[in-house]
């Protein structure tokens, strides 16, 4: 702990010898502190005096590290670390104790300094902890923007942006190696943005629009690096007013920007709405300020300017970035298994065919293509831990007390990959998920507590049917738009990277070739 401030400090600031000191003795009372009040029959590795478990953790594998861990002592163990105390939790049982029965416990989510910064100060629905802000905020989500009525509404602005961003590879990509996941990025964030505001109509509005999508899709990026930095104000938060990484600081930069464009969209959109009257589509952005103004059909539902902008940052943050990367991932196991990417295509041939493009319409039929994208999310789930919990309380699970304020890591990854409930757990077969008689067994929604990739109970992911529609959707059309080779002397691995979302440790990069017959329909 001690070297790696060092190498922070180093870098970012020139604090003295005697700020370090100050950490190590900080590190020591917190270790002390939360040493006393740790579950001490429960098992868990054994760490360090003072930094705990902390040196030996590996970032970068940590969902492995876990269930490697999980098998040496059990599916519930601790990890110390100097200011937190940790508990993995790797089995069905288990989880339905944390996600269902017990779900208004373990319903606090610990943060980040840069996340509650980005989220307009812990305003957003993924931060807020549980109580009458959050339901109210996740009821809006829910009820008036993610639900299939909104979603069908929107499907022309996906379905344009999606094509735009088709015509652009056609241009810009044919016979080049292209990475996968910028392609994939590009595309889902345009059809994201198409949503929120691309249904005002008009030209001075649509070049409005796609000045804002470009500048968006590079501040997310950076956004993106800024969360999942390690900060250590974070983990030892008598620091945190040194800022020593910088973080807080460039986090605040960042939202700054991204207020000044939301600000002037909404802007925008007020004068747009005055000009003409307010046609237009009914984006996302439109039923937020709709209940900005006059509040839900239920006579309560008011969202202030800056609920409208942290949940429109809710769905960018919460979407696009895990979105692309299950996408890579599914490219690279099709690339990787040549038989599913052959039953892929012939569905695709029978369903569409090569003188049409997809349409969300035809993805209800594309069952083939589902199976590949569950068994993609089994073995490469974007959030393998989840998104953590802390109880509101001290209480008890598997037969241990936690106490109130432990991060509890939901390992879904261990669970997924458990032999004792899957055959094979670690080949790709798409068929597993074909040859079950109920549908329902396997869901998205958290309703098996064999297969998670988006939680379950009164947390679970409020964008997951929106992530599957754009997920199958653009995928869909990539496939039957083109073919994708592997560039000529270069190998496929599939190693990943632990992080805010799990990566490919090496960007995917294949070659693009027209596929549809009439050059036409691109
Ligand atoms: C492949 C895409 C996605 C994956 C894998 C994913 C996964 C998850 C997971 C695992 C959780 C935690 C659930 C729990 O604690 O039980 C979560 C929460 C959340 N997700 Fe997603 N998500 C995806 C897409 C989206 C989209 C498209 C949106 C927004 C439109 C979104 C918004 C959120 C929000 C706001 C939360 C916090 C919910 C709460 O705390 O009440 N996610 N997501």
């Amino acid at each position: 702990m001690a070297t790696f401030l060092v190498s922070l400090l180093k870098d970012e600031t020139s604090a003295s010898l005697f700020t370090i000191s100050i950490a190590i003795l900080v590190s020591a009372g917190l270790y002390f502190l939360t040493y006393l009040r740790t579950p001490n029959s429960m098992p868990g590795p054994r760490g360090l005096p003072i930094v705990g478990y902390m040196p030996f953790l590996r970032p970068n594998h940590l969902h492995r590290q876990f269930t490697a861990l999980a098998q040496a002592h059990g599916p519930i163990y601790k990890i110390q670390t100097p200011s937190k105390l940790l508990v993995v939790v790797s089995s069905p049982a288990l989880a339905r104790e944390v996600l269902r029965a017990n779900e208004s416990t373990f319903s606090v989510r610990p943060t980040s300094i840069a996340v509650k910064i980005l989220g307009y100060g812990g305003m957003e629905v993924g931060t807020l902890p549980w109580g009458p802000d959050w339901a109210g905020l996740r009821k809006i989500l829910v009820r008036d923007v993610l639900s299939n009525r909104a979603l069908d509404t929107c499907r022309a602005l996906r379905e344009r942006a999606v094509a735009a961003g088709i015509r652009e590879i056609r241009a810009d990509s044919v016979g080049k190696p292209t990475r996968v996941f910028d392609a994939a990025f590009k595309l889902v964030v345009d059809s994201t943005l198409a949503m929120l505001w691309g249904g005002g109509g008009g030209a001075d509005f649509a070049a409005e629009y796609r000045e804002a999508t470009s500048e968006f899709r590079e501040l997310e990026s950076e956004m993106l690096v800024l969360m999942g930095t390690p900060n250590v104000s974070d983990f030892i938060p008598a620091l945190a007013r040194f800022d020593l990484q910088g973080i807080e600081k460039k986090s605040k930069k960042l939202l700054d920007k991204f207020d000044e464009i939301l600000s002037s969209v909404i802007e925008e959109r007020l004068r747009a709405v005055e000009k003409r009257g307010g046609n237009g589509r009914k984006d996302f952005l439109q039923v937020l300020l709709d209940l900005n103004r006059n509040g839900g059909s239920d006579g309560e539902s008011y969202v202030t300017t800056n609920q409208v902008k942290a949940l429109l940052m809710d769905i960018l943050v919460g979407g696009t970035d895990t979105t692309s990367t299950m996408l890579e991932w599914t490219m690279a196991q099709l690339v990787k298994h040549p038989d599913a990417m052959s039953k892929v295509y012939k569905e695709l041939n029978e369903i569409v065919g090569q003188n049409d493009i997809v349409e969300e319409s035809h993805l209800p039929n594309l069952t083939y293509l589902e199976a590949v994208i569950k068994e993609t999310f089994r073995i490469h789930p974007a959030l393998p831990l989840l998104v953590p919990r802390c109880p509101s309380r001290t209480c008890e699970l598997g037969g241990y007390t936690i106490p109130k304020g432990t991060i509890v890591y939901l390992n879904a990854y261990a669970l997924h990959t458990d032999p004792q409930l899957w055959e094979d757990p670690l080949e790709f077969k798409p068929d597993r998920f074909l040859s079950v008689e109920d549908d329902t067994k396997f869901d998205f929604q958290g309703n098996n507590f064999q297969f998670l990739p988006f939680g379950s109970g009164r947390r679970v992911c409020p964008g997951q049917p929106l992530a599957v529609n754009t997920l199958k959707y653009v995928l869909a059309t990539l496939l039957h738009s083109f073919d994708w080779k592997l560039p000529a002397g270069t190998e496929l691995e599939l190693e990943d990277k632990f992080g805010i979302v799990i990566k490919k440790m090496n960007p995917l990069v294949l070659v693009p070739t027209p596929r549809l017959l009439n050059l036409e329909l691109y």
